[in-house]
């Protein structure tokens, strides 16, 4: 087991946002968030990473109740990219990456080759190897996103979570970052808006609608005609795709 929830239910001014909500991630699985604007992905997640606690119910990892593990432990392990993440010095963007590291570092330790070899691999894998000495002010928007991905994956973590992480990425970014993530050795829970995309890549899908889930499988027993008329409002045809044999919607008009 990595994460799992259990009757998590939380709310704001009066109006439930989340309505005991049980999900489990399977241990190096991606499993993709889905559900239309305001259907409570976000809290969600931010639940998941300790940032909010629940009202009621639990956020449970590798079956440990979350509020009770030390924060700098669930920082050794959890890292998340939050949807407006945003830096405001005007670092370096190698910088920026190797603040990833902070979580694993003592009062006394130097940085170490370990932590070198750390920044050094997720500057690779998102693609800014050669961005690394800008300044921060001085990148484009899927760049910043791309920066916060090094440094979560300079983290190191076993879960990593994305709150709509291909937000602002040109195509060829967004499915290098997907295809990424899918390969990646972790357990990831991602929130995504594009449902093609979330079909190819992740391994299981969880569908939030008015902060409830009404459908929770692989791509194939997920996306079906009936939930996108249901849940997304869109008429639309599915086929199973003869390039990547997922499910492929196409749109009506
Ligand atoms: N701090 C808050 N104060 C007031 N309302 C909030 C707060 N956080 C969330 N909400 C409300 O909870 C609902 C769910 O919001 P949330 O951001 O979790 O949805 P989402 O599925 O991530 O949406 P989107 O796809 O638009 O990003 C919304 O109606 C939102 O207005």
């Amino acid at each position: 087991m990595s994460f799992k929830t259990e009757r998590l239910t939380w709310g704001i001014g009066g109006k439930t946002v989340l309505d005991a909500v049980s999900l489990e991630a399977r241990p190096g699985e991606m499993l993709g968030l889905l559900g239309p604007n305001g259907s409570g992905k976000t809290s969600l997640l931010r639940l998941l990473a300790g940032l909010k606690q629940p009202q009621s119910g639990r956020v449970l990892l590798d079956r440990t109740d979350l509020r009770t593990i030390p924060r700098r432990a669930v920082a050794q392990r959890v890292a998340f990219v939050e949807q407006h993440a945003t830096t405001n010095a005007n670092l370096k963007v190698v910088d920026v990456v190797k603040l990833g590291r902070f979580p694993h570092r003592s009062l006394f330790s130097g940085w170490s080759r370990a932590d070198e070899e750390a920044v050094d691999g997720a500057l690779e894998k998102a693609g800014m190897t050669a961005k690394r000495n800008d300044f921060w002010h001085s990148l484009s928007g899927g760049e910043k996103q791309r920066a916060h991905i090094a440094r979560a994956l300079a983290q190191t973590p076993k879960e990593l979570i994305l709150d709509e992480p291909t937000n602002h990425l040109d195509i060829q970014h967004q499915i290098a970052l997907l295809k990424l993530v899918s390969e990646l050795a972790v357990t990831s829970i991602t929130a995504l808006h594009d449902l093609n995309h979330a079909a190819m890549f992740c391994d299981r899908l969880v569908v939030l609608k008015q902060g409830r889930i009404v459908a929770t499988g692989t791509p194939g027993e997920v996306l079906t005609e009936e939930l996108l008329r249901t849940v997304f409002s869109v008429e639309a045809r599915v086929e199973v795709s003869p390039h990547h044999a997922r499910p492929h919607i196409h749109y009506l008009r």
